[in-house]
């Protein structure tokens, strides 16, 4: 018999849809209408499609980001900008996936740049603590606020929650915890390691699969070897964050920091319906789409159902 979606963690199918739009982890605004264009292509109607119950939590709402990005363009610590208003942001998407969890709904957040992971992730380790991490990702956002070239705080996310560089973390991101062990972190897709990136890869032990080695070893290869890494037992709830940067500019190429030589929409999805198979996913994260950076009408529709079908996948759609 084929292998099914098993969702031992939502056995009643029940998610909820996080909104996170939010652009202040980087300078390109647009990031923020992923989550609209999404639920425009009609992410909520296919997510019912496939037996799931599913809500809407707005954790964001009721702040003009437009606004607080112009504004807070001063606030600066050392290098790292716009601290104060990642600090916010994020808290309260911490808050609003661990109601979502508490509430037995899987949060599957909608960004917004990767800057929100800080959220979704301390949220789901004050849940699960012995939950694993798959980032998959052409960018490994482990910048410490001393490594970072650009200052932004998308490329970050993974040192704060992993607690790197605590001495100047910036006052309003020292509430993140730090959750997550080199050995429950596994990376796919990296193609644009900055040095001081690799150096934390290397000295931490971190298992980081590259573009090489999804041509040496295969997508499936690369998948079991990385799940064998972080869940050698299988039993750890996933936390799956999914920068749709990870997928090749041809097919996703309206994002912030695209990569040329990224993965096919094949491999991209394939890696989701592994992870749905294994039963084990809690939490799902989208970022990355910037419908405004579109050359045509087209790109939007490509990068937005590419966006959706990662989803979709993630929870089922594939396996039969
Ligand atoms: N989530 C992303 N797209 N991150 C891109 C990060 C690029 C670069 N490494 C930086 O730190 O600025
Ligand atoms: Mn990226
Ligand atoms: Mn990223």
């Amino acid at each position: 018999m084929l292998p099914g979606p098993h969702y031992d963690f939502y056995q009643d199918k029940k998610l909820s849809l996080v909104l996170a739009p939010f652009s202040g982890g980087q300078g390109r605004p647009g990031v923020e209408d992923g989550p609209k264009y999404m639920l425009k292509h009609g992410l909520q109607d296919q997510l019912q499609d496939l037996g799931w119950k599913v809500g809407v939590r707005e954790p964001l709402a009721g702040v003009d980001y437009d606004k607080r990005n112009e504004q807070d363009k001063s606030d600066v610590y050392q290098n790292v900008k716009r601290p104060q208003l990642v600090g916010e942001a994020t808290e309260k998407i911490q808050k609003s996936v661990r109601e979502s969890l508490d509430n037995g709904e899987m949060p599957v957040t909608l960004g917004g740049d990767h800057s929100i992971a800080i959220g979704t992730v301390s949220g789901v380790f004050s849940k699960y603590p012995d939950a694993c991490l798959l980032w998959i990702d052409a960018h490994a956002d482990i910048n410490t606020p001393s490594t970072t070239d650009s200052g932004n705080l998308h490329g970050c996310p993974v040192s704060f929650l992993m607690g790197l560089d605590a001495e100047n973390t910036p006052p309003s991101l020292k509430w993140v915890p730090n959750c997550v062990k080199p050995n429950k972190i596994a990376y796919i897709g990296l193609r644009d390691v900055d040095e001081g990136e690799k150096k934390i890869l290397k000295e931490n032990n971190i298992k980081a699969y590259s573009m090489y080695h999804v041509d040496r070893y295969g997508i499936n290869g690369v998948i079991e070897m990385a799940l064998e890494a972080i869940n050698p037992d299988g039993t750890s709830p996933i936390h799956l964050s999914y920068d749709v940067d990870a997928v090749d500019p041809m097919y996703v190429p309206a994002t912030g920091t695209p990569v040329r030589g990224g993965l096919t929409l094949r491999e991209s999805l394939f890696l989701t319906e592994r992870i749905a198979e294994t039963g084990r996913l809690v939490a799902l994260d989208v970022v990355e789409c910037n419908p405004s950076l579109a050359a045509h009408d087209i790109h939007v529709v490509d990068t937005i159902s590419a966006g959706c079908a990662i989803a979709r996948c993630a929870l089922g759609e594939t396996l039969l």
